[in-house]
């Protein structure tokens, strides 16, 4: 089997990587692909991936083909790639709304999976939501879901809509992390606390409540009430963000994205 990466971005590379290390493949059945000069460069340093620069001399040879452009590249992408692809070929997609039905139209293939990973991907611990369209067989699947498995976990959601909604929780949902975090280190260094201390102050803080959270059946509300005690600095800080509305303000914000990646499919038809 050979897997061809087309986009070595922050996303493309890290899939490359992740398969790289995963037992389903060897480094010289991944192919890696750009039209960056800078980035073929950076390629070239990485020896362990055959890098190309034209489709003709790499599209014929995948078996699996990932896309990893940023959806505005995809209508011109896919056109070149048209007369290149054979039907048995398989396209996996990671672009943020790019529908199935406007990847069969531009590349004229059948077997698309759309996906929608995370950036947490670099570091092993992702999560990717994926969809197949008819014509991917069962075992085709399991072979892509191993695939996407080597940069962390995988879901198989049962229409492209989920696709959409996970992109607004979890595929944009580090940043609303970061987001937080960012206010967090922004208090601290606020109360006095150098940069260094700020920092391990913040991810300490995430690391441990994640920990806890993953590690028993107790909800974020109950593990809320665990912190807070009554009368308590806890409450306090829940109180104003309460008062604030912050709770509704977050979900308004991961419907903005849902609803970003719904209008982005019909921009990208
Ligand atoms: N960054 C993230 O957290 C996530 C990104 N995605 C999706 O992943 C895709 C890639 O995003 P990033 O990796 O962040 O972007 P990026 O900008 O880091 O990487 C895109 C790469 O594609 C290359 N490229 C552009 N047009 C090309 C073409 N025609 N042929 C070959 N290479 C081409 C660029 O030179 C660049 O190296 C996007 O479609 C995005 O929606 C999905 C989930 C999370
Ligand atoms: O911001 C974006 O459009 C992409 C999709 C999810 C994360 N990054």
């Amino acid at each position: 089997m050979k897997v061809l990466v087309i986009g070595a971005g922050n996303m493309g590379l890290t899939y490359a990587e992740g398969m790289s290390k995963s037992k389903m493949l060897k480094k010289n059945q991944i192919m890696i692909l750009d039209n960056s000069k800078e980035k073929l460069e950076e390629l070239h340093q990485i020896s362990h991936f055959d890098a190309y620069k034209n489709l003709e001399d790499c599209v014929p040879e995948a078996d699996i083909i990932f896309i990893a452009v940023k959806p505005y590249h995809a209508e011109e992408l896919f056109g070149r790639m048209a007369t290149l692809v054979k039907p048995e070929q398989i396209i996996i997609s990671i672009m943020a709304g790019v529908t199935i039905d406007t990847i069969k139209k531009l590349t004229g293939l059948e077997k698309i999976v759309r996906a929608m990973p995370n950036l947490p991907a670099q570091v092993g611990k992702g999560l990717t939501s994926y969809v197949t369209s008819k014509s991917v067989s069962r075992i085709e699947r399991l072979t892509v879901e191993s695939l996407l498995d080597s940069t962390g976990k995988s879901i198989l959601v049962s229409n492209e809509k989920f696709i959409d909604a996970s992109t607004g929780i979890s595929g944009s949902g580090p940043a609303y992390v970061f987001y937080f975090m960012q206010s967090m280190t922004e208090a601290a260094l606020q109360m006095g606390f150098s940069e260094s201390v700020s920092k391990v102050l913040v991810s300490q803080t995430f690391t441990g409540a994640v920990e806890l959270f993953n590690q028993s059946s107790l909800s974020a509300n109950s593990w809320m009430q665990k912190v807070a005690s009554k009368g308590g600095t806890t409450r306090a800080a829940l109180d104003s963000m309460e008062d604030n509305n912050v709770n509704e303000l977050i979900k308004e914000a991961a419907y903005a994205a849902f609803n970003r990646a719904i209008e982005m499919g019909k921009e990208n038809k």
